[in-house]
């Protein structure tokens, strides 16, 4: 089990979904984060880019905080296209997803790049959620372990701190297809992700937040959010709708 000081964090991953008019579904969240939820759980929604302000603004002083699913990690210049951490605080931004393996693979995303984009997020006090996972093929040849301690390595920065640091694990055969890993699997992968932390960071590596995501829905978060060492998730598909996200965030309340 968790250890009573790592609070547990569902962060909301809406990806390439979401209209001004989805909004409610956000309302809906803030609003029953008001009651006693709000001590027993962190929630983070990381809405597209172009909704960040508008949700920004709607949290204000409600608890739910509100980040983004990248950055660059200049503070500005000239790369069309891309926002800084910079920008993403300025917009009420207080955290940024870095590596997710949509961006891994979708945008050619090496380690080196993503951990450049943590340190990014570090300067401009934004959290940075940084995530990691093997594939299906990696799994299979039983290199998953491998995959995971190298895109650690090369992707946290040697600032990184409890405060400013939480690591997703994404298997990324589990992503938006349904499938899970066996609960055995994901301790597995979780304790030897807070090994390396250890190796890494020492005594402060008890601190560090280490989320699951992959296919979590109200279904199966009760038995995925009480695996040791899963401090919260990582949700994708099920953070769109509040009252499948809330059915998750109460799963973690302890
Ligand atoms: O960032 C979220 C993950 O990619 C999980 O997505 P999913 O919950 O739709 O499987």
């Amino acid at each position: 089990m968790p250890t009573s000081k790592r609070k547990p964090l569902i962060a909301g991953n809406w990806k390439m979904n979401g209209l001004g008019s989805s909004a409610p579904e956000f309302v809906t969240v803030i609003g029953a984060y008001m009651g006693p939820m709000r001590h027993a759980v962190d929630l983070m929604v990381f809405p597209p880019a172009t909704l960040l302000t508008s949700f920004a603004t709607a949290t204000r002083g409600a608890g739910v905080l509100v980040g983004a699913q990248d950055c660059h990690p200049e503070p500005n210049g000239p790369y069309t296209g891309d926002i800084s951490a910079e920008m993403i605080a300025d917009a009420g931004g207080k955290a940024v997803i870095v590596g997710h393996s949509e961006r891994r693979a979708d945008h050619s995303e090496t380690d080196a790049l993503i951990r450049s984009k943590a340190e990014a997020a570090f300067r401009a006090g934004l959290v940075a959620i940084v995530c990691v996972g093997e594939t299906a093929d990696e799994r299979e040849q039983k290199r998953a372990a491998a995959v995971v301690g190298e895109q650690l390595q090369g992707s946290l920065p040697d600032a990184a701190k409890a405060e400013n640091l939480v690591v997703a694990y994404e298997p990324v055969w589990a992503i938006g297809s349904g499938l899970t890993p066996t609960i055995a699997e994901v301790e597995e992968m979780h304790g030897f992700i807070r090994a390396e932390l250890a190796k890494r960071f020492g005594a402060e590596s008890d601190k560090f937040r280490i989320l699951y995501g992959g296919s979590v829905k109200p279904a199966n978060a009760a038995e995925i959010l009480t695996a040791a060492d899963v401090d919260g998730a990582l949700v994708g598909g099920a953070s769109l709708k509040a009252a499948d996200f809330l059915a998750i965030a109460k799963a973690a309340q302890r």
